[in-house]
């Protein structure tokens, strides 16, 4: 069964459509990441698949549960940490995940017990009677997503959960969310943080209104840029450009100041008579490696081509 399973979501707020004909198929224990620029509709889809908002068109299933059938199923399976965590400022740490844990509907033994092993797993067990609004903005993150954990979701929606965060909190929370996917939990991320992205997610969404793409971080890579070498020259790499698209075996070109991003079927193959040919040509190269686009560069190619839908 996929923890996340959507046919032709989709959201309309009057005249605007945030969310259009969303098909999605989340496998269980995936690290999902979804990506879009500010105001793709990437909120308004969590709040549908947290059964917060309903759908204005199509189907979602999380964990099993229709999102408008069986909400409050969903609302029992899946935890939320939003932009906006509303933690209490003047109640210390245990307590506020104490106070959540009741509203989440956990006995009092429960409560106590849950608490206390995320205090103790974010390294918050030495503050916890200090009030939360002494607390640092690492602290507050950790404390809204063990808040976020308290009722043992299997599907878990972290909006930007390392926003703001130093280098070791954000390491921190990114190791805790790889333990959550061992831990057979379902990880909805979203995120403007591409690097992040590339090095958690098993499944990447690109997302505007519609889902643009949907694949793995690898198969985006092949499938965009497939092999392709990049060339770094002593002088200008411009002049060079007309003589490799003439080569028979490449399939694309481009250049920056001093370099060339060649794609080619199989470069082991290719690559000699590549560098043959530019030597020739009087060409003074520096190196050439394989290149291995980032996900920023996939994400922004991907953007290039889509544009703001109408309101
Ligand atoms: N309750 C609402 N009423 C009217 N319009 C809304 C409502 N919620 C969201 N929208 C609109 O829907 C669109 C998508 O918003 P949404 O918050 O889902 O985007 P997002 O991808 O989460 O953006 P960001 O990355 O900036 O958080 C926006 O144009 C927004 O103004």
């Amino acid at each position: 069964m996929n923890a996340i399973e959507c046919h032709r979501l989709t959201r309309q707020f009057d005249q605007l459509v945030a969310v259009a004909d969303l098909d999605l198929s989340i496998p269980a224990s995936t690290i999902f990441g979804f990506l879009g620029p500010n105001g793709a509709g990437k909120t308004t889809t969590v709040r549908m698949l947290c059964a917060l908002i309903a759908p204005s068109r199509g189907q979602a299933r999380v964990a099993g549960f229709d999102v408008q059938t069986r909400a409050a199923a969903v609302r029992a399976v899946t935890g939320i940490l939003t932009e906006t965590p509303g933690l209490y400022d003047t109640l210390s740490a245990q307590e506020n995940l104490l106070f959540f844990a009741r509203l989440y509907g956990l006995s009092a033994a429960q409560a106590a017990e849950r608490a206390a092993y995320y205090l103790r797993l974010f390294e918050l067990w030495d503050r916890r009677n200090d009030p939360v609004g002494s607390f640092s903005k690492g602290m507050r993150q950790k404390l809204a997503i063990a808040r976020a954990l308290l009722h043992d979701p299997s599907v878990v929606f972290l909006d930007e959960p390392t926003s703001g965060l130093d280098p070791a909190a954000a390491r921190s929370v990114r190791d805790l969310i790889k333990t959550l996917r061992a831990g057979g939990r379902t990880i909805f991320l979203t995120t403007h943080n591409l690097a992040e992205a590339d090095e958690l997610c098993d499944l990447i969404g690109v997302f505007r209104t519609r889902l643009i793409s949907l694949d793995t971080p690898a198969n985006l890579r092949a499938r965009l840029f497939g092999n392709s070498v990049r060339v770094v020259l002593a002088g200008p790499a411009e002049p060079f450009i007309p003589m490799v698209r003439r080569l028979p075996f490449v399939v694309d070109v481009t250049a920056g100041e001093r370099e060339l991003l060649v794609r080619l079927p199989n470069p082991d193959q290719h690559n000699p008579e590549l560098v043959r040919t530019l030597v020739a040509a009087g060409a003074d190269i520096c190196y050439l490696e394989p290149f291995t686009p980032s996900l920023e560069t996939i994400y922004l190619e991907l953007m290039q081509d889509t544009v703001t839908p109408a309101a």
